[in-house]
């Protein structure tokens, strides 16, 4: 049995003061009895200027909620009880390992004398999303006090609680006001280290992956590059920006390539992943958040680069890109305005035109933030629209969630978006249980509902010769009635066909979580991919 000094309550009330020094704003809990004692403390803590708690019933849900609340600006830690709780936390932390993402999970478990005894929903948690994250097994307060407030990535705090779990009294409001410390922001950790000095010469484009930031921009614009920018790159403004690169670089212009400077991390498509590896190319890295920082073959990582020459670099070679971008964008827009029925394109272009200075969208994996990349216009610099995603494993997981934490953590946000497919709304339909007690945001999801994952039609897997085995493996057909699922969930749902539709539903936001769906076909996924893909070299009619 513990001391007094380390019992659960004291253990559990050290936790919720060394949050606090760790700048956590929101706390994510799943209900459990192992975790009571951490329960009861940041109850208590609320009013006194502790956390602002959120209750998920599932974990899964519980992480990616944490997720998307610290990547909008909070710092969020997610409590959950032992056993199986914590190991559905794993893909949400391990998106936050390869994002770079500074997640707080806080597991409960049972003293480490009844590890391996067979004692109930005890497992060994020491480890349990190693070999990324380490955990600090603590069962006294001055272990928690020497566990450091910050580190590159998530944090796993173990705490082994012992029996008496709950006090025989109610817990009420902390005597201790807390007062919780502003975490510095990952980006600045990372702009440290020695600049890197890039000189004129070489055809040299700009790659801004997820996650970039707006020193990608200022690059491109100092030097006078074209800019390669993905929509969840941060680095999508301005008019360096070139919406329809992916196209080009299938030209002669991506074949003239010398040099390339990556920010972020790269991950939407194969040409810019072939571009990175081709030996003709110098391609200079810098660092970016999360493990595994892209390192193509070849590759030299460098510090934040620097622009070193007296004036923009060779002003006709931008001028080329921008031409051809412009043409492309008009080819491919008078493409889709002649196609007969709604195009996830047309719902992508639709939901990005909706999202006003100062708002947030988070995009879902799949076709959806492709399509994005194909259609948004890089919007203003200083808009502050911001659009993020989970890039670090492009999972199709937890995105609701994300988004949902997202909204509620990023400040002042003045619309919350969301665009996923409808086998990512449906891996994540969890997100969509809240209880009435629970903050919610505003918060518009478009779904473009084609049936099944169209990705697969444009890949390999898609081709004529797999036909007999596609829908039953990949293509996955569900038939699920959203509207019937939001309707359990009590989530307000609408169902548009046509652009103008779509137009108006996110012109009239109901407040609240929404869900708009989108019915969209998946049958001509691939002609149409592939006639979109064609305009770049093949010449108009
Ligand atoms: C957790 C997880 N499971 C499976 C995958 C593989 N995967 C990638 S895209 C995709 C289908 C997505 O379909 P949908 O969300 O409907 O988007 P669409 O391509 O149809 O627009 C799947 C299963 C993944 N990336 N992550
Ligand atoms: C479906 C999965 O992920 C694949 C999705 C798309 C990637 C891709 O190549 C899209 C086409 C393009 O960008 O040109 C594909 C890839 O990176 O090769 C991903 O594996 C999945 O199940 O992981
Ligand atoms: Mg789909």
């Amino acid at each position: 049995m513990s001391t007094d000094a380390d019992s659960a309550a004291a253990l559990a009330e050290a936790c919720v003061a060394w949050l606090a020094r760790a700048g956590v704003t929101d706390v994510v809990l799943a209900p459990g009895s192992r975790n009571a004692p951490l329960l009861l403390a940041l109850w208590s803590a609320a009013p006194a200027g502790g956390p602002r708690l959120h209750t998920r019933i599932d974990e899964r849900t519980a992480g990616f909620l944490a997720l998307g609340l610290t990547k909008s600006g909070a710092r969020a830690a997610v409590v959950t009880t032992s056993g199986t709780a914590v190991a559905n936390l794993h893909p949400a932390v391990l998106e936050a390992v390869h994002s770079g993402i500074d997640l707080v999970v806080v597991s409960a478990d049972r003293p480490a004398r009844l590890r391996g005894t067979g004692a109930n929903q005890t497992t060994d948690q020491v480890g349990i999303f190693s070999p990324f994250v380490t955990t600090h097994d603590l069962a006294a307060v001055a272990a928690l006090d020497a566990v450091p407030v910050t580190a590159a990535g998530p944090l796993h705090l173990n705490l082994q609680l012992d029996a008496p779990l709950v006090p025989a009294a109610p817990v009420g409001r902390a005597t201790t006001e807390f007062v919780v410390e502003t975490a510095d922001s990952r980006q600045e950790r990372l702009v440290n280290g020695e600049p890197a000095d890039l000189q004129p010469g070489p055809r040299t484009v700009v790659v801004a992956g997820d996650d970039a930031g707006p020193r990608a921009r200022q690059l491109a614009e100092a030097a006078g590059w074209p800019l390669l920018a993905e929509p969840s790159s941060g680095a999508r403004t301005g008019d360096h920006a070139l919406r329809t690169y992916r196209l080009l670089l299938g030209t002669d212009l991506g074949a003239r390539i010398e040099r390339v400077v990556v920010l972020g991390r790269p991950t939407l498509s194969r040409p810019v992943a072939r571009l990175l590896e081709r030996e003709d190319v110098e391609v200079l890295v810098v660092p970016c958040p999360g493990v595994w920082p892209p390192a193509p073959p070849g590759s030299t990582a460098i510090g934040p680069p620097r622009w070193a020459g007296d004036g923009p670099d060779d002003p006709a070679w931008l001028d080329e890109w921008r031409t051809a971008d412009r043409a492309l964008a008009r080819r491919v827009d008078r493409f889709l305005a002649e196609q007969p029925a709604l195009t996830p394109y047309d719902v992508a272009a639709a939901t990005h035109a909706a999202l006003p200075a100062g708002g947030l969208l988070v995009v879902g994996a799949s076709s959806p933030i492709r399509d994005l990349d194909l259609v948004a216009r890089p919007t203003p610099v200083g808009s502050r629209r911001k659009v993020i995603a989970n890039r670090g494993l492009a999972g199709i997981d937890g995105t609701i969630s994300t988004a949902v934490g997202a909204a509620l953590g990023r400040q002042g946000s003045t619309r919350n978006l969301a665009l996923m497919g409808d086998l990512t709304f449906l891996h994540d339909q969890t997100a969509l249980v809240l209880g009435p007690d629970e903050p919610r945001p505003d918060l518009t999801i478009v779904v473009p509902n084609d049936d099944g994952g169209a990705i697969f039609s444009m890949l390999e897997q898609g081709a004529p010769e797999h036909a007999a085995s596609f829908e039953r493996l990949f293509g996955t057909p569900h038939g699920t009635d959203l509207a019937s699922l939001c309707a359990a969930a009590r989530v307000p749902h609408l169902r548009v066909t046509s652009r103008p539709e779509l137009e108006q539903a996110l012109a009239s936001p109901n407040g609240g979580i929404e869900v708009v769906e989108a019915v969209v076909g998946r049958a001509d996924r691939r002609q149409l991919d592939a006639r979109i893909r064609s305009f770049a070299t093949d010449p108009e009619e």
